[in-house]
């Protein structure tokens, strides 16, 4: 069973990998670093970047990957994931990839082509939050960080369930579906959605709560995979 993480960057990584030993650098300028049965990639931020830097591993692979994990902080949307908190994703969502139109937000496959949900193995999902404690929602995908209390409540009512934002997990599944490879989205909640406030982040706490939750995540990959 070998598992490929991808996070945005290298405190990200230290975090999920949990090793004294640094990574070497996959061909792109990757760095990745190999434990048994993980290998942790750090491929830069946003969802572009998530997607290059997860196909080319996975292309260069000299043995399959079972699944793939979109993994880092993130926001947590208020009254559904708390500061330092755990979201699993039941769904990974693209939520500002569309058209803005007089009528409101149209998403692309709406538009009537590509898609902007990814759905990770259920059972695998539902047992991964149940382990690690976390809410099991839609984690949302956006290019750009929501910083307004308006934004935030523009997306939480056009995703109900959701729970958290970040950058990356939509890429990650676009390149991991090219490969049929099945895919998760594991946050650490670092601030909430919202009005942006740099004072208010809680980024040491959100990587000690993903190292925390790797430790619990692993039993859970070798039942599953
Ligand atoms: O400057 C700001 O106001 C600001 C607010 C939150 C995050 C950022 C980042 O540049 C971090 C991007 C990085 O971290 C993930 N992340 C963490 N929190 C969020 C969020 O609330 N919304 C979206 N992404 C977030 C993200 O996945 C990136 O890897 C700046």
């Amino acid at each position: 069973m070998r598992v490929l993480v991808v996070t945005a960057v290298a405190a990200e990584a230290e975090a999920v990998a949990a090793t004294e030993e640094t990574g070497t650098l996959l061909r792109g300028g990757y760095a990745i670093t190999r434990t048994p049965g993980l290998h942790v990639l750090a491929a830069g931020v946003g969802p572009a970047a998530a997607a290059a830097g997860t196909a080319t591993a996975l292309a260069l692979a000299d043995e399959p990957y079972a699944l793939v994990v979109s993994a880092g902080i993130g926001g947590g949307f208020t009254g559904r994931a708390p500061l330092g908190s755990l979201v699993v994703s039941d769904a990974i969502v693209a939520a500002d990839l569309g058209a803005d139109t007089p009528d409101g937000y149209l998403p692309v496959d709406e538009l009537g082509f590509g898609r902007t949900v990814h759905h990770p193995p259920a059972a695998l999902s539902a047992h991964a939050a149940d382990a690690l404690g976390a809410a099991h929602a839609p984690v949302l995908t956006v290019s750009t960080v929501t910083g307004t209390a308006g934004r935030a409540a523009e997306l939480a009512a056009r995703h109900p369930r959701a729970a958290a934002e970040a950058m990356e997990g939509f890429g990650v599944a676009e390149a991991a579906a090219v490969h049929g490879v099945p895919v998760i989205e594991i946050r650490a909640v670092s601030n909430a959605v919202g009005p942006r406030d740099r004072a208010a982040w809680r980024i040491g706490d959100a990587l000690a709560a993903l190292r925390d939750g790797f430790r619990r995540l692993t039993p859970v990959l070798q039942e599953h995979l």
